[in-house]
């Protein structure tokens, strides 16, 4: 399979904060989500993709290029988008085309123009006027039109209203029309990750807690919800955590059909990405009943 982006056993120590052997790999032409707590360490695998910290170890090759022996060309291939407009205030939306121009190698005027008028973003005002919206959408416009193969997304549509985040998802799926192109997307708002993700990586506390194709995660894992006592007879080895409280039991199921299999008594319901989240750092803490 040819991947526009691998990390191998990536790890990186930050005071008490250990980012900690991970690895993922995004095959061209697709999404994958990367999603986990406040402070999980999504910011910072990014920051090493991108080479602006220094890791402790592990390889990331980007369309098969080592990123630090191949920094140069690694760079021309990515375009980034981070969770703030890095323009200054007094640029207007046509200046930044024309200095951008200057810097990218390959990029493309006649696409900026484009998605400035397909996102509705005037030419001629400063970006101090334009709302937050407006600018992560110029901040998307610019590096989609450096015409990169992988785009990397920090937190970049947290803050938006659904209606301009649908629209900048619906961009991101024709980016990856292209089979040489994939997208790395952190974000907390994990409906918009099940919208467009191929696959999801969840980082907790530095790891990779659960990681797969979106679709079969959704398809596999489920929430049982049941009494104290039905719980307490299920064998925990099906169980990636639960949660007791004085309303009742729930637990995150590691493989509904086999469980349903054996427990066929209890009843399974699909889960969301956010509840697999919820459940791996919330259930932690509410094992001990
Ligand atoms: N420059 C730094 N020096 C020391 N520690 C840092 C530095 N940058 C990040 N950290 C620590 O690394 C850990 C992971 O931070 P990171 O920004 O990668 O998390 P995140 O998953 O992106 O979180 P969020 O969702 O809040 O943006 C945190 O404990 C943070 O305090």
């Amino acid at each position: 399979m040819n991947y526009a982006l691998e990390i191998e056993h990536l790890s990186k120590q930050y005071g008490s904060f250990r980012l900690d052997d991970v690895s993922l790999a995004v095959p061209g032409g697709t999404i994958m989500g990367l999603i986990g707590e406040n402070g999980a360490g999504k910011s910072t695998t990014i920051k090493c993709i991108l080479n602006l910290i220094r890791r402790d170890s592990g390889t990331i090759r980007v369309l098969g290029m080592d990123n630090l022996r191949e920094e140069r060309a690694v760079k021309e291939q990515i375009g980034v988008v981070l969770d703030e407009c890095t323009f200054h205030e007094t640029l207007r939306a046509c200046e930044v085309g024309k200095i951008l121009s200057r810097i990218y190698r390959r990029w493309d005027s006649a696409c900026f123009e484009d998605y400035l008028r397909k996102f509705g973003l005037p030419r001629d005002k400063t970006i101090k006027e334009y709302s937050k919206g407006m600018k992560m959408k110029l901040s998307i416009a610019s590096a989609l039109s450096a015409r990169p193969r992988l785009l990397i997304l920090d937190e970049a549509t947290g803050g938006l209203d659904p209606v301009v985040r649908d629209e900048i998802l619906d961009e991101f799926l024709a980016f990856i029309q292209e089979e040489t192109h994939a997208i790395l997307i952190s974000s907390h708002i994990t409906s918009d990750l099940e919208k467009v993700a191929d696959y999801v990586t969840y980082l907790h506390k530095g790891k990779v807690a659960v990681q797969g194709a979106k679709d079969e995660l959704l398809d596999t894992y489920g929430r049982l919800v049941c009494a104290r006592s039905d719980l307490a007879a299920v064998d925990p080895a099906l169980l990636a955590g639960k949660r007791v409280s004085q309303f009742g039991c729930e637990a995150l199921i590691k493989d509904r059909r086999a469980f349903c299999r054996r427990y066929p008594q209890l009843t399974v319901d699909p889960v969301t990405l956010e509840e697999i989240m919820l459940f791996t750092v919330k259930g932690d803490a509410s094992c001990a009943d």
